[in-house]
């Protein structure tokens, strides 16, 4: 399985996203993450990479899900684990990857995310803890999903 982080972070209302400028993902809002490299822990990762994309440093990421994606044709299953925290340091800066906004927790782009977003994005926002496997054909598809 090919290991990637997805991390967000909240204040009060509202929850940071980001909008993927270049490569995977490109032109969705989605949380801030990407591959996990040797030698590093996922939540090290998670941790580097919202820096990286965003320039917060976030200290205590709690995981809050794990997403299993599968492409019809392609045999690398992608594992996303998800993290979630209400603390941060620094300002967000808009990156090379990424452009950060605030969006209320009522007002989630989920037209302009990822397509399975709105199978686990309430779960996360209403703080259970999830499980979902999800078959897409191409990057707009869902074929298949299973959600716990
Ligand atoms: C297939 C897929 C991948 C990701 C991803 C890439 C890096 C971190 O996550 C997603 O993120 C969301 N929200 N849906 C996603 C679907």
């Amino acid at each position: 399985n090919k290991l990637l982080t997805l991390a967000f972070v909240t204040r009060k209302s509202e929850v940071l996203l980001g909008l993927k400028k270049k490569g995977f993902g490109m032109g969705r809002w989605n949380g801030f993450g990407g591959k996990v490299e040797k030698g590093e822990t996922i939540s090290e990762a998670a941790k580097r990479e919202m820096q990286e994309e965003c320039g917060l440093i976030v200290d205590d990421f709690k995981k809050v899900g794990l997403l299993m994606f599968e492409f019809v044709g392609d045999p690398q299953l992608l594992e996303v684990h998800v993290f979630h925290s209400e603390t941060f340091r620094g300002k967000c800066i808009e990156t090379e990857e990424m452009r950060p906004m605030w969006y209320p927790l009522d007002g989630v782009p989920f037209d302009q995310m990822w397509p399975d977003d709105y199978l686990w994005f309430p779960h996360f926002l209403a703080r259970n803890p999830f499980f979902g496997y999800i078959t897409f054909q191409g990057m707009d598809n869902i074929v298949q999903s299973c959600l716990k």
